[in-house]
């Protein structure tokens, strides 16, 4: 089992930031949010006013055998096609990144379809999609580790090479909302009727379906909710194991990681049940309209930056929250403090 070391984060430079902003020409406490942001962000990189411009979107693709019991409203093969979409640099996330100048990369960590070698993208594949774990464990043990692994490696380089000063992880992956929902249901003990919600885009009756199908496989598998890498095997996902692993790892080097929608929240509650010192390293991009987010957030503890109603995955919720960290890292920056204004 891979053990991170998450340096503790700096309450003493969090409370001089605090104490900083107070000294800022406006109202106290009236940037609302922007200044918890701040003073997180400090904390986080023991420095009064970091940069936080240089960000990278790293996603992470991979299939679900669990899409054989019809839980999505769309295909597995899409995964494989939107892999080639984000290849061609066409996807919703990279839109966004192509216009924040933020740094892109697409990891295969477990689809069934392969790359196209002549476009961006690198394949490190765990497996061809998990096993459907209506029927057998998604993965084994062993699978997950290296995921974990794969996560932690590929995001060490994307940082480095990137020189990132924040990091947004994202995912593909038809039938990961069902996984996402199971892993929640298993780690906290509750009917899977919770935590579920229309993926894709599910009538009622499949959302019915998609809940029925999940509470027979946790019965069947019967996951052990005091080990998580056990629950991530019995009914988890490459890519999410893929996120787990290189948000620790972005915490190792002090990075702020932004946490985007369903899925990558379920990957965030499996980094901080592995590590809670993980925590202070968040932020939690934005709130999804997919049904069981609101019961992730809980237990995540953390106010989503924005709600705009979306509920897409690929880190795109995280990126746009992106620019209100950047809001922050300039408000601490660049605004004059009274003493200044008394000099004028
Ligand atoms: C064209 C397309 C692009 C996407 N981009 C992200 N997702 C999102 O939807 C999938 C999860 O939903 P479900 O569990 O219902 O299959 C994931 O791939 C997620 O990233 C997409 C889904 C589709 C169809
Ligand atoms: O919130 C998400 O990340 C999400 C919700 C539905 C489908 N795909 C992703």
């Amino acid at each position: 089992m891979q053990t991170f070391t998450i340096p503790p984060f700096n309450e003493k430079a969090a409370e001089d930031a605090r104490n900083y902003i107070q000294t800022l020409t406006k109202p106290p406490g009236s940037l609302g949010q922007l200044e918890d942001i701040a003073v997180q962000l400090a904390g986080i990189t023991e420095v009064r006013a970091p940069s936080v411009k240089k960000a990278g979107v790293l996603v992470f693709a991979a299939d679900h055998g669990i899409t054989e019991e019809g839980v999505s409203a769309f295909p597995q093969s899409i995964t494989g096609q939107m892999a080639k979409n984000f290849q061609h640099e066409g996807a919703a996330v990279n839109a966004f990144a192509r216009e924040k100048n933020a740094a892109f990369q697409l990891i295969d960590i477990g689809m069934v379809d392969d790359l196209d070698t002549h476009f961006i993208g690198i394949s490190r594949k765990a497996g061809k999609g998990t096993k459907n774990f209506r029927k057998e464990a998604a993965m084994t043990l062993q699978q997950v580790q290296a995921a974990v692994q794969i996560g932690r490696e590929e995001a060490a380089a994307f940082i480095e090479t990137n020189n990132l000063e924040c990091l947004i992880t994202g995912e593909m992956g038809i039938g990961n909302t069902t996984s996402s929902s199971a892993v929640l249901a298993a780690l906290y003990q509750v009917d899977p009727a919770e935590v579920t919600g229309a993926g894709t885009g599910l009538d009622d009756k499949g959302i019915k379906k998609k809940e029925m199908v999940i509470r027979e496989s946790l019965e069947e598998r019967k996951p052990d909710p005091s080990d998580i890498w056990n629950v991530l095997a019995e009914v988890g996902g490459y890519e999410i194991a893929g996120m787990t692993g290189a948000m620790l790892e972005a915490a190792e080097k002090r990075i702020p990681v932004i946490v985007d929608g369903f899925i990558n929240t379920t990957a965030a509650l499996a980094a901080v049940t592995m590590h809670p010192e993980i925590k202070p390293y968040l932020f939690l991009g934005h709130r999804s309209a997919e049904k069981g987010h609101a019961f992730a957030i809980e237990k995540l503890g953390l106010d989503p930056i924005l709600e705009l109603g979306m509920r897409l995955g690929e880190g795109t919720g995280a990126l746009l929250a992106h620019s209100i960290l950047e809001a922050s890292a300039a408000m601490i920056k660049n605004m004059a403090t009274f003493d200044d204004l008394a000099g004028y």
